[in-house]
């Protein structure tokens, strides 16, 4: 549905390119988790498929004219008016009627949980219920394709799962969508691919699956220092160790060294703070390709 040839943006007056040499194929109904540290070119990417900065350098080709919705890092409603009047005005700029408006409203009224909150001024509103005012309206627009920009920024935990199901069922519904958000876990489980950027380029580009893989370790953790003897235990079972803060990682292993393992936690007297088995997380992955720079 979009392609990017070469995109690149700096900002007037800024010595560094914000981005550079973006190559990118988006097809429809993907969802694309944006990620990368503070100032890697993110907000600027997405401002330049959604018109808010023009195009400088490089191409941007879409297969039909664009119709999208955006919900911005950058709270976007009128302060002064009502929650109720602020969906209104979106309503008919996004030229919604009949049952189709009624419909969506209502819908983007409940999924951000804001019944109670429709005659109260915008202004008036918490930070996590402007934030679900932010993304009702975003989601409000009839569109085949969807930013999301940090849309979930002091949501608190029960309302952001309401809004990461909205955004699985826009993927189900064949929307695409490109979420951005320094919550992995929310990328992990929205996201098919992943694309990580680092100072303006393209660091990383690949299927969530063939990133996180099946690549299943044991992650353990202690309350004060691992046990005595687990070091000779895994070096006598040739296991290879990544050491973390607080405990370490192993990363291949079989049944039959997992049983033996957990033999010899079971029979020291302080129990691991954590035992977890499976396959990394994306934070665990992104901390290990970014350095750390979250
Ligand atoms: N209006 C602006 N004028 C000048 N430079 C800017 C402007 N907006 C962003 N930049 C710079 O462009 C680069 C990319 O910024 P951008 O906002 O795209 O990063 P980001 O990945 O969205 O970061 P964050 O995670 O902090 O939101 C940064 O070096 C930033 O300082």
């Amino acid at each position: 549905m979009l392609e990017l040839r070469d995109l690149g943006f700096r900002y007037p007056g800024s010595e560094r390119a914000a981005l550079h040499g973006i190559n990118l194929q988006l097809q429809a109904g993907q969802c694309l988790g944006l990620l990368g540290s503070n100032g890697a070119g993110k907000t600027t990417l997405l401002s330049l498929l959604s018109g808010v900065l023009p195009l400088q350098q490089g191409e941007l080709r879409w297969s039909a004219t664009p119709r999208l919705g955006l919900v911005p890092q950058q709270l976007a409603f009128y302060a002064g008016l009502k929650v109720r009047e602020n969906l209104e005005l979106f309503a008919d700029l996004y030229r919604l009627s009949g049952d189709e408006r009624r419909q969506r409203l209502d819908q983007c009224i409940a999924t951000c949980a804001l019944e109670d909150k429709l005659s109260r001024r915008a202004e008036g509103l918490s930070g996590g219920e402007q934030r679900r005012l932010n993304f009702a309206i975003g989601l409000l627009q009839p569109a085949d394709l969807y930013l999301f920009d940090e849309a979930t920024v002091g949501v608190d935990a029960a309302n952001r799962q309401a809004l990461l199901g909205a955004i699985e069922q826009l993927s189900a519904a064949g929307k695409t969508v490109i979420y951005t958000s320094h919550y992995l876990e929310e990328v992990e489980r929205v996201a098919q691919r992943i694309l990580l950027l680092h100072e303006g380029q393209v660091r990383l580009d690949l299927d969530k699956r063939q990133l996180l893989g099946d690549d299943h370790g044991l992650l353990l953790e202690w309350p004060d220092a691992a046990p005595v003897g687990l070091q000779e235990l895994l070096a006598r079972l040739q296991l290879t160790v990544e050491v973390l803060p607080g405990g370490l990682r192993i990363p291949h292993l079989d049944g039959q060294q997992l049983l033996q393992i957990s033999q010899f936690i079971a029979e020291q007297k302080q129990l691991p703070s954590l035992l977890r088995f499976g396959r990394p997380s994306l934070e665990q992955l992104y901390l290990r390709l970014n350095g750390g720079r979250l």
